[in-house]
Protein backbone atom coordinates (compact mmCIF):
# COMPACT_ATOMS: atom_id res chain seq x y z
CA UNK A 1 0.00 0.00 0.00
CA UNK A 2 1.62 3.40 -1.05
CA UNK A 3 1.45 6.55 1.26
CA UNK A 4 -1.54 8.55 0.41
CA UNK A 5 -0.77 11.99 -1.08
CA UNK A 6 -1.65 14.85 0.60
CA UNK A 7 -3.37 17.00 -1.98
CA UNK A 8 -3.73 20.91 -1.30
CA UNK A 9 -6.92 22.66 -2.54
CA UNK A 10 -6.20 26.31 -4.17
CA UNK A 11 -8.81 28.64 -4.48
CA UNK A 12 -10.60 28.68 -7.96
CA UNK A 13 -9.64 31.80 -9.68
CA UNK A 14 -5.78 30.78 -8.60
CA UNK A 15 -6.56 27.66 -10.56
CA UNK A 16 -7.90 29.27 -13.37
CA UNK A 17 -5.10 32.01 -13.41
CA UNK A 18 -2.43 29.07 -13.52
CA UNK A 19 -4.10 27.79 -16.35
CA UNK A 20 -4.43 30.98 -18.15
CA UNK A 21 -0.38 31.97 -17.54
CA UNK A 22 0.47 28.65 -19.08
CA UNK A 23 -1.91 29.33 -22.15
CA UNK A 24 0.20 31.02 -25.49
CA UNK A 25 -1.91 31.69 -28.10
CA UNK A 26 -1.22 29.70 -31.52
CA UNK A 27 0.17 30.53 -34.76
CA UNK A 28 -1.27 32.80 -37.36
CA UNK A 29 -2.77 30.58 -40.43
CA UNK A 30 -5.24 32.01 -42.86
CA UNK A 31 -8.76 30.60 -43.67
CA UNK A 32 -10.85 31.36 -46.19
CA UNK A 33 -13.38 33.08 -44.98
CA UNK A 34 -16.88 30.61 -45.81
CA UNK A 35 -14.75 28.41 -43.11
CA UNK A 36 -13.68 31.19 -40.58
CA UNK A 37 -16.74 30.85 -38.06
CA UNK A 38 -15.45 30.10 -34.54
CA UNK A 39 -11.98 31.45 -35.12
CA UNK A 40 -10.99 34.60 -33.31
CA UNK A 41 -9.18 37.59 -35.74
CA UNK A 42 -5.89 37.50 -35.29
CA UNK A 43 -5.45 41.09 -36.93
CA UNK A 44 -7.96 44.05 -35.96
CA UNK A 45 -9.63 44.74 -38.83
CA UNK A 46 -9.68 48.72 -40.03
CA UNK A 47 -12.17 50.20 -42.81
CA UNK A 48 -9.89 50.38 -46.03
CA UNK A 49 -12.94 52.85 -47.06
CA UNK A 50 -15.35 54.38 -46.25
CA UNK A 51 -18.50 53.06 -45.75
CA UNK A 52 -21.09 53.50 -47.27
CA UNK A 53 -18.09 54.73 -50.32
CA UNK A 54 -20.42 56.85 -52.06
CA UNK A 55 -23.62 58.78 -51.02
CA UNK A 56 -26.18 56.83 -52.06
CA UNK A 57 -30.07 56.38 -52.16
CA UNK A 58 -31.94 54.73 -49.51
CA UNK A 59 -35.32 54.37 -51.18
CA UNK A 60 -36.48 53.71 -54.97
CA UNK A 61 -37.51 57.19 -55.84
CA UNK A 62 -36.13 60.32 -57.77
CA UNK A 63 -33.19 61.98 -56.97
CA UNK A 64 -33.72 66.06 -57.04
CA UNK A 65 -32.34 69.51 -56.01
CA UNK A 66 -33.73 69.98 -52.69
CA UNK A 67 -33.56 73.74 -53.36
CA UNK A 68 -36.28 73.57 -56.32
CA UNK A 69 -38.64 71.51 -53.59
CA UNK A 70 -38.78 75.17 -51.95
CA UNK A 71 -42.34 76.30 -51.22
CA UNK A 72 -44.06 72.80 -52.71
CA UNK A 73 -47.59 72.53 -50.41
CA UNK A 74 -50.62 70.08 -51.56
CA UNK A 75 -51.77 73.80 -52.89
CA UNK A 76 -48.62 74.29 -54.66
CA UNK A 77 -47.33 70.94 -56.58
CA UNK A 78 -43.87 71.27 -58.09
CA UNK A 79 -43.19 69.37 -61.38
CA UNK A 80 -39.80 67.83 -62.38
CA UNK A 81 -38.99 65.90 -65.30
CA UNK A 82 -37.48 62.95 -65.47
CA UNK A 83 -33.68 62.78 -67.25
CA UNK A 84 -32.26 59.63 -66.61
CA UNK A 85 -32.76 56.59 -64.56
CA UNK A 86 -30.79 54.09 -62.80
CA UNK A 87 -30.74 51.28 -60.48
CA UNK A 88 -28.32 49.87 -58.02
CA UNK A 89 -24.73 49.38 -59.55
CA UNK A 90 -25.66 52.03 -62.42
CA UNK A 91 -24.00 55.75 -61.87
CA UNK A 92 -25.63 58.14 -63.94
CA UNK A 93 -23.75 60.26 -66.36
CA UNK A 94 -26.24 63.34 -66.13
CA UNK A 95 -25.81 66.38 -63.85
CA UNK A 96 -28.86 66.93 -62.28
CA UNK A 97 -30.06 70.76 -62.96
CA UNK A 98 -32.97 73.05 -62.16
CA UNK A 99 -36.41 70.62 -61.78
CA UNK A 100 -34.39 68.10 -63.01
CA UNK A 101 -34.87 64.65 -61.07
CA UNK A 102 -32.76 61.11 -61.71
CA UNK A 103 -35.39 57.81 -61.22
CA UNK A 104 -33.10 56.03 -59.11
CA UNK A 105 -33.59 52.92 -56.48
CA UNK A 106 -32.02 51.83 -53.64
CA UNK A 107 -28.69 51.28 -53.11
CA UNK A 108 -27.56 53.52 -56.33
CA UNK A 109 -25.15 56.62 -56.14
CA UNK A 110 -26.78 60.08 -55.89
CA UNK A 111 -25.99 62.15 -58.88
CA UNK A 112 -23.69 65.28 -59.62
CA UNK A 113 -26.36 68.23 -58.35
CA UNK A 114 -28.74 66.18 -56.21
CA UNK A 115 -29.02 66.61 -52.68
CA UNK A 116 -32.10 64.95 -51.80
CA UNK A 117 -34.25 62.07 -52.43
CA UNK A 118 -37.99 62.22 -52.99
CA UNK A 119 -39.53 58.33 -52.65
CA UNK A 120 -42.00 57.05 -54.69
CA UNK A 121 -44.54 56.74 -52.78
CA UNK A 122 -44.20 60.66 -52.12
CA UNK A 123 -44.39 61.65 -55.97
CA UNK A 124 -47.58 62.19 -58.32
CA UNK A 125 -46.35 60.87 -61.61
CA UNK A 126 -47.31 63.21 -64.77
CA UNK A 127 -46.45 62.74 -68.52
CA UNK A 128 -42.64 64.09 -68.04
CA UNK A 129 -42.30 63.22 -64.74
CA UNK A 130 -43.49 63.58 -61.22
CA UNK A 131 -44.92 66.54 -58.79
CA UNK A 132 -44.46 66.77 -55.26
CA UNK A 133 -46.11 68.73 -52.53
CA UNK A 134 -43.63 69.22 -49.67
CA UNK A 135 -40.13 70.47 -49.55
CA UNK A 136 -37.06 68.61 -49.14
CA UNK A 137 -34.29 69.14 -47.14
CA UNK A 138 -30.71 69.09 -48.49
CA UNK A 139 -29.71 65.65 -47.45
CA UNK A 140 -33.02 64.14 -47.37
CA UNK A 141 -33.28 60.53 -47.83
CA UNK A 142 -29.50 60.45 -48.49
CA UNK A 143 -27.36 57.43 -47.17
CA UNK A 144 -24.13 59.88 -46.61
CA UNK A 145 -21.01 58.45 -47.45
CA UNK A 146 -18.77 57.02 -44.50
CA UNK A 147 -22.09 57.57 -42.42
CA UNK A 148 -21.64 53.84 -40.81
CA UNK A 149 -17.26 54.06 -40.48
CA UNK A 150 -14.67 55.77 -42.54
CA UNK A 151 -11.59 55.12 -44.24
CA UNK A 152 -8.69 53.82 -41.92
CA UNK A 153 -11.23 53.60 -38.82
CA UNK A 154 -10.82 50.59 -36.31
CA UNK A 155 -14.07 48.56 -37.23
CA UNK A 156 -13.07 45.51 -35.09
CA UNK A 157 -10.47 44.49 -32.96
CA UNK A 158 -8.14 41.58 -33.23
CA UNK A 159 -9.33 38.69 -30.92
CA UNK A 160 -12.94 39.12 -32.25
CA UNK A 161 -15.02 35.92 -32.45
CA UNK A 162 -16.05 35.77 -36.11
CA UNK A 163 -19.98 35.40 -35.86
CA UNK A 164 -21.83 35.63 -39.16
CA UNK A 165 -21.93 39.50 -38.57
CA UNK A 166 -18.48 39.42 -38.20
CA UNK A 167 -18.07 37.58 -41.67
CA UNK A 168 -20.23 39.91 -43.32
CA UNK A 169 -17.84 42.83 -42.30
CA UNK A 170 -14.76 40.76 -43.43
CA UNK A 171 -16.43 40.35 -46.89
CA UNK A 172 -17.04 44.03 -46.61
CA UNK A 173 -13.41 44.90 -46.88
CA UNK A 174 -12.75 41.82 -49.23
CA UNK A 175 -10.98 39.59 -47.22
CA UNK A 176 -11.35 36.39 -49.41
CA UNK A 177 -9.25 34.75 -46.74
CA UNK A 178 -8.51 35.69 -43.11
CA UNK A 179 -5.81 35.60 -40.55
CA UNK A 180 -6.93 33.63 -37.54
CA UNK A 181 -5.05 31.78 -34.98
CA UNK A 182 -5.28 28.02 -35.68
CA UNK A 183 -7.33 26.15 -33.13
CA UNK A 184 -5.39 23.81 -30.99
CA UNK A 185 -5.63 19.85 -31.76
CA UNK A 186 -7.16 18.32 -28.46
CA UNK A 187 -6.94 14.59 -28.39
CA UNK A 188 -9.92 13.16 -26.00
CA UNK A 189 -9.60 10.00 -23.82
CA UNK A 190 -11.98 8.66 -21.81
CA UNK A 191 -10.27 6.32 -18.85
CA UNK A 192 -12.26 3.64 -16.58
CA UNK A 193 -12.43 -0.20 -16.96
CA UNK A 194 -16.41 0.12 -16.13
CA UNK A 195 -16.83 2.15 -19.36
CA UNK A 196 -18.65 0.33 -22.01
CA UNK A 197 -18.72 1.26 -25.52
CA UNK A 198 -22.24 2.82 -26.84
CA UNK A 199 -23.00 -0.44 -28.77
CA UNK A 200 -21.75 -2.74 -25.79
CA UNK A 201 -24.58 -4.97 -23.30
CA UNK A 202 -23.92 -2.79 -20.24
CA UNK A 203 -22.84 -6.19 -18.27
CA UNK A 204 -22.69 -5.57 -13.77
CA UNK A 205 -20.31 -3.14 -13.22
CA UNK A 206 -20.82 -1.38 -16.61
CA UNK A 207 -21.40 2.23 -17.06
CA UNK A 208 -22.18 4.11 -20.28
CA UNK A 209 -19.17 6.49 -21.41
CA UNK A 210 -21.11 9.58 -21.38
CA UNK A 211 -18.31 12.18 -20.30
CA UNK A 212 -16.55 11.35 -23.52
CA UNK A 213 -19.32 12.11 -26.15
CA UNK A 214 -19.79 15.21 -23.47
CA UNK A 215 -16.34 16.70 -23.40
CA UNK A 216 -16.52 15.90 -27.28
CA UNK A 217 -19.66 17.85 -27.79
CA UNK A 218 -18.17 20.62 -25.48
CA UNK A 219 -15.42 21.45 -28.09
CA UNK A 220 -17.80 21.01 -30.89
CA UNK A 221 -19.13 23.74 -29.67
CA UNK A 222 -15.99 26.09 -29.48
CA UNK A 223 -16.00 24.37 -33.17
CA UNK A 224 -12.99 22.15 -32.27
CA UNK A 225 -13.21 18.55 -33.28
CA UNK A 226 -11.40 16.57 -30.45
CA UNK A 227 -9.16 13.50 -31.84
CA UNK A 228 -11.41 11.03 -29.87
CA UNK A 229 -9.36 8.25 -29.00
CA UNK A 230 -10.35 4.16 -27.88
CA UNK A 231 -11.98 4.11 -23.99
CA UNK A 232 -9.30 2.77 -22.31
CA UNK A 233 -9.34 0.81 -19.41
CA UNK A 234 -7.53 1.47 -15.89
CA UNK A 235 -4.44 0.10 -16.89
CA UNK A 236 -1.30 2.17 -16.32
CA UNK A 237 1.20 0.89 -18.84
CA UNK A 238 -1.78 0.97 -21.74
CA UNK A 239 -2.77 4.51 -20.59
CA UNK A 240 0.98 5.82 -20.52
CA UNK A 241 1.44 4.73 -24.00
CA UNK A 242 -1.69 6.08 -25.38
CA UNK A 243 -0.94 9.31 -23.39
CA UNK A 244 2.28 9.77 -25.15
CA UNK A 245 1.17 8.63 -28.73
CA UNK A 246 -1.46 11.64 -27.96
CA UNK A 247 1.12 13.78 -26.83
CA UNK A 248 2.82 13.64 -30.38
CA UNK A 249 0.70 15.19 -32.24
CA UNK A 250 -1.78 17.10 -29.83
CA UNK A 251 -1.67 20.34 -28.21
CA UNK A 252 -4.02 19.81 -25.68
CA UNK A 253 -4.81 16.09 -23.74
CA UNK A 254 -8.16 15.88 -21.96
CA UNK A 255 -8.73 12.79 -19.97
CA UNK A 256 -11.53 11.93 -17.59
CA UNK A 257 -11.44 9.79 -14.71
CA UNK A 258 -8.76 8.40 -12.75
CA UNK A 259 -7.30 11.85 -11.43
CA UNK A 260 -8.28 10.77 -7.55
CA UNK A 261 -6.55 8.78 -5.17
CA UNK A 262 -8.13 5.61 -5.34
CA UNK A 263 -6.32 2.53 -6.37
CA UNK A 264 -7.25 2.47 -10.51
CA UNK A 265 -6.74 6.25 -10.58
CA UNK A 266 -3.24 6.04 -12.65
CA UNK A 267 -3.26 10.28 -13.57
CA UNK A 268 -0.96 11.40 -11.05
CA UNK A 269 1.20 8.44 -11.59
CA UNK A 270 1.15 9.64 -15.58
CA UNK A 271 2.02 12.93 -15.29
CA UNK A 272 5.25 12.18 -12.78
CA UNK A 273 6.08 9.49 -15.13
CA UNK A 274 5.72 12.34 -18.09
CA UNK A 275 7.81 14.61 -15.78
CA UNK A 276 4.77 17.16 -16.25
CA UNK A 277 4.66 20.38 -14.20
CA UNK A 278 1.09 19.93 -12.35
CA UNK A 279 -0.78 23.10 -12.03
CA UNK A 280 -2.37 22.11 -9.47
CA UNK A 281 -4.43 18.50 -8.35
CA UNK A 282 -6.71 19.88 -5.94
CA UNK A 283 -8.81 23.17 -6.04
CA UNK A 284 -11.54 24.62 -3.71
CA UNK A 285 -14.63 23.76 -5.30
CA UNK A 286 -17.34 21.34 -5.29
CA UNK A 287 -18.03 19.43 -7.72
CA UNK A 288 -14.56 18.87 -9.50
CA UNK A 289 -12.14 19.11 -6.29
CA UNK A 290 -9.92 16.21 -7.88
CA UNK A 291 -9.58 18.21 -11.15
CA UNK A 292 -6.21 18.29 -12.22
CA UNK A 293 -3.96 20.24 -14.83
CA UNK A 294 -0.20 19.65 -16.06
CA UNK A 295 1.63 21.26 -18.25
CA UNK A 296 4.56 20.55 -20.85
CA UNK A 297 6.58 22.75 -22.41
CA UNK A 298 3.53 24.36 -24.53
CA UNK A 299 1.35 21.32 -24.51
CA UNK A 300 -1.18 20.97 -21.57
CA UNK A 301 -3.06 18.09 -19.83
CA UNK A 302 -6.72 18.68 -18.10
CA UNK A 303 -7.36 15.69 -15.97
CA UNK A 304 -11.21 16.43 -15.84
CA UNK A 305 -12.86 14.10 -12.79
CA UNK A 306 -14.73 10.98 -14.00
CA UNK A 307 -18.03 11.77 -11.76
CA UNK A 308 -19.96 13.96 -14.72
CA UNK A 309 -21.16 16.88 -13.44
CA UNK A 310 -17.32 17.21 -12.71
CA UNK A 311 -16.14 16.83 -15.72
CA UNK A 312 -18.83 19.27 -17.19
CA UNK A 313 -17.98 21.82 -14.84
CA UNK A 314 -13.86 21.34 -14.72
CA UNK A 315 -14.15 21.90 -18.84
CA UNK A 316 -16.14 25.08 -18.61
CA UNK A 317 -13.80 26.39 -16.12
CA UNK A 318 -10.59 25.56 -17.25
CA UNK A 319 -9.98 24.27 -20.54
CA UNK A 320 -12.87 26.62 -21.99
CA UNK A 321 -10.76 30.11 -21.77
CA UNK A 322 -7.79 28.52 -22.32
CA UNK A 323 -8.84 27.58 -25.68
CA UNK A 324 -10.40 30.34 -26.10
CA UNK A 325 -6.91 31.63 -25.51
CA UNK A 326 -5.00 29.81 -27.42
CA UNK A 327 -7.00 30.98 -30.06
CA UNK A 328 -6.34 34.68 -29.48
CA UNK A 329 -9.96 35.37 -28.01
CA UNK A 330 -9.78 39.00 -25.99
CA UNK A 331 -12.77 37.31 -24.18
CA UNK A 332 -11.46 34.11 -22.52
CA UNK A 333 -14.12 33.81 -20.15
CA UNK A 334 -17.68 32.85 -19.46
CA UNK A 335 -19.98 35.94 -18.49
CA UNK A 336 -21.22 35.81 -14.97
CA UNK A 337 -24.75 37.90 -14.18
CA UNK A 338 -26.53 38.30 -10.98
CA UNK A 339 -29.92 36.31 -10.93
CA UNK A 340 -32.63 35.30 -8.09
CA UNK A 341 -32.97 32.50 -6.77
CA UNK A 342 -36.38 30.71 -6.97
CA UNK A 343 -35.79 27.36 -5.15
CA UNK A 344 -33.98 27.12 -1.80
CA UNK A 345 -30.50 25.86 -1.64
CA UNK A 346 -29.92 24.81 1.76
CA UNK A 347 -26.61 23.21 1.76
CA UNK A 348 -23.59 24.99 3.04
CA UNK A 349 -20.70 25.47 0.72
CA UNK A 350 -17.52 24.44 3.01
CA UNK A 351 -15.93 25.03 -0.86
CA UNK A 352 -17.04 27.08 -3.86
CA UNK A 353 -19.92 25.27 -5.36
CA UNK A 354 -20.92 25.31 -8.90
CA UNK A 355 -24.81 23.99 -9.35
CA UNK A 356 -25.74 23.23 -12.86
CA UNK A 357 -28.86 25.64 -12.91
CA UNK A 358 -31.38 26.93 -15.39
CA UNK A 359 -31.38 31.00 -16.12
CA UNK A 360 -34.44 32.85 -16.79
CA UNK A 361 -31.94 35.43 -18.21
CA UNK A 362 -35.06 37.79 -19.24
CA UNK A 363 -36.31 37.39 -15.60
CA UNK A 364 -33.24 37.34 -14.30
CA UNK A 365 -33.93 33.93 -11.81
CA UNK A 366 -32.10 30.43 -11.50
CA UNK A 367 -32.88 27.40 -10.18
CA UNK A 368 -30.90 24.00 -9.96
CA UNK A 369 -31.61 22.15 -13.29
CA UNK A 370 -32.75 18.89 -10.68
CA UNK A 371 -30.43 16.47 -8.89
CA UNK A 372 -27.26 18.06 -8.95
CA UNK A 373 -24.84 15.76 -7.18
CA UNK A 374 -21.30 15.15 -9.06
CA UNK A 375 -22.31 12.13 -10.65
CA UNK A 376 -25.64 13.67 -11.61
CA UNK A 377 -26.15 13.39 -16.08
CA UNK A 378 -29.40 14.55 -16.78
CA UNK A 379 -28.66 18.04 -15.04
CA UNK A 380 -26.10 19.15 -16.90
CA UNK A 381 -28.68 18.11 -20.19
CA UNK A 382 -31.46 20.56 -18.31
CA UNK A 383 -28.73 23.50 -17.91
CA UNK A 384 -27.87 26.24 -19.72
CA UNK A 385 -25.79 27.88 -16.31
CA UNK A 386 -23.97 27.13 -13.37
CA UNK A 387 -24.80 28.89 -10.39
CA UNK A 388 -21.63 29.81 -8.27
CA UNK A 389 -22.26 29.93 -4.10
CA UNK A 390 -18.60 31.25 -2.80
CA UNK A 391 -16.88 29.21 -0.50
CA UNK A 392 -17.57 29.56 3.41
CA UNK A 393 -21.26 30.24 3.04
CA UNK A 394 -24.18 28.90 4.71
CA UNK A 395 -27.22 27.54 2.34
CA UNK A 396 -28.95 30.11 0.50
CA UNK A 397 -32.27 30.98 -0.10
CA UNK A 398 -35.21 31.65 -2.36
CA UNK A 399 -34.98 35.65 -3.12
CA UNK A 400 -31.74 35.59 -2.22
CA UNK A 401 -29.32 37.11 -5.38
CA UNK A 402 -26.39 34.60 -6.65
CA UNK A 403 -23.27 34.74 -9.92
CA UNK A 404 -24.66 32.60 -12.23
CA UNK A 405 -21.79 31.49 -14.78
CA UNK A 406 -23.55 31.50 -18.49
CA UNK A 407 -22.49 28.01 -20.20
CA UNK A 408 -25.27 27.78 -23.00
CA UNK A 409 -26.15 31.35 -24.58
CA UNK A 410 -29.14 29.91 -27.27
CA UNK A 411 -31.10 26.83 -27.46
CA UNK A 412 -33.20 27.54 -23.67
CA UNK A 413 -36.54 26.08 -22.82
CA UNK A 414 -37.18 29.36 -20.81
CA UNK A 415 -36.45 31.86 -23.23
N1 LIG B 1 -10.96 8.84 -0.83
C1 LIG B 1 -11.38 9.72 -1.72
N2 LIG B 1 -12.22 9.30 -2.68
C2 LIG B 1 -12.66 10.17 -3.60
C3 LIG B 1 -12.27 11.53 -3.53
C4 LIG B 1 -11.39 11.93 -2.50
O1 LIG B 1 -11.03 13.11 -2.41
N3 LIG B 1 -10.97 10.99 -1.63
N4 LIG B 1 -12.80 12.41 -4.41
C5 LIG B 1 -14.10 12.04 -4.91
C6 LIG B 1 -14.51 12.95 -5.88
S1 LIG B 1 -14.98 14.44 -5.31
C7 LIG B 1 -14.59 12.60 -7.20
S2 LIG B 1 -15.23 13.72 -8.30
C8 LIG B 1 -14.15 11.35 -7.73
C9 LIG B 1 -13.19 11.57 -8.86
O2 LIG B 1 -12.76 10.41 -9.33
P1 LIG B 1 -11.83 10.25 -10.59
O3 LIG B 1 -11.65 11.52 -11.28
O4 LIG B 1 -10.65 9.51 -10.17
O5 LIG B 1 -12.73 9.39 -11.56
P2 LIG B 1 -13.04 7.85 -11.52
O6 LIG B 1 -12.68 7.29 -10.23
O7 LIG B 1 -12.44 7.27 -12.72
O8 LIG B 1 -14.59 7.88 -11.70
C10 LIG B 1 -15.44 8.55 -10.80
C11 LIG B 1 -16.89 8.23 -11.15
O9 LIG B 1 -17.19 8.69 -12.45
C12 LIG B 1 -17.63 7.64 -13.29
N5 LIG B 1 -17.09 7.86 -14.64
C13 LIG B 1 -15.80 7.80 -14.97
N6 LIG B 1 -15.63 8.03 -16.26
C14 LIG B 1 -16.83 8.22 -16.79
C15 LIG B 1 -17.31 8.47 -18.10
N7 LIG B 1 -16.45 8.58 -19.12
N8 LIG B 1 -18.64 8.63 -18.28
C16 LIG B 1 -19.49 8.53 -17.22
N9 LIG B 1 -19.10 8.29 -15.97
C17 LIG B 1 -17.78 8.11 -15.73
C18 LIG B 1 -17.05 6.42 -12.67
O10 LIG B 1 -17.71 5.25 -13.03
C19 LIG B 1 -17.15 6.75 -11.20
O11 LIG B 1 -18.43 6.50 -10.73
O12 LIG B 1 -13.49 10.58 -6.74
C20 LIG B 1 -14.15 10.61 -5.46
N10 LIG B 1 -13.49 9.74 -4.57
O1 LIG C 1 -14.49 16.27 -7.61
MO1 LIG C 1 -15.84 15.62 -6.87
O2 LIG C 1 -16.95 15.81 -8.08
O3 LIG C 1 -15.73 17.27 -6.08
O4 LIG C 1 -17.42 15.63 -6.19
MG1 LIG D 1 -11.24 7.59 -9.06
Amino acid sequence: MTMLEKRTPIPVEEAVARCMAHAHKLPVITVPLADSLGYYTAEAITATYDIPMFDKSPYDGYAVRSVDTIGASGDNRISFRTVDHIGAGAVSSHAVQQNEAVRIMTGAPIPEGADAVVMLEQTVETEEGFTVRKSFKSGENIAVQGEECKAGELVLPAGTLITAGVQAVLATFSYSTVPVRRKPSVALIATGTELAAIDEPLTPGKIRNSNGPMIAGQLAELRIKAATYEVTADDYDHLLALIKEALQTHDIIITTGGVSVGDYDYMPDIYKALEADVLFNKVAMRPGSVTTVASLENQLLFGLSGNPSACYSGFELFAKPVIKKLMGATNCYSPVIEAELTEDFLKANPFTRFIRAELDVINRTVKPAGFNKSNAVVAIAKSNSMIMLPGGTRGFQAGDKVQVIITKLTDVASW
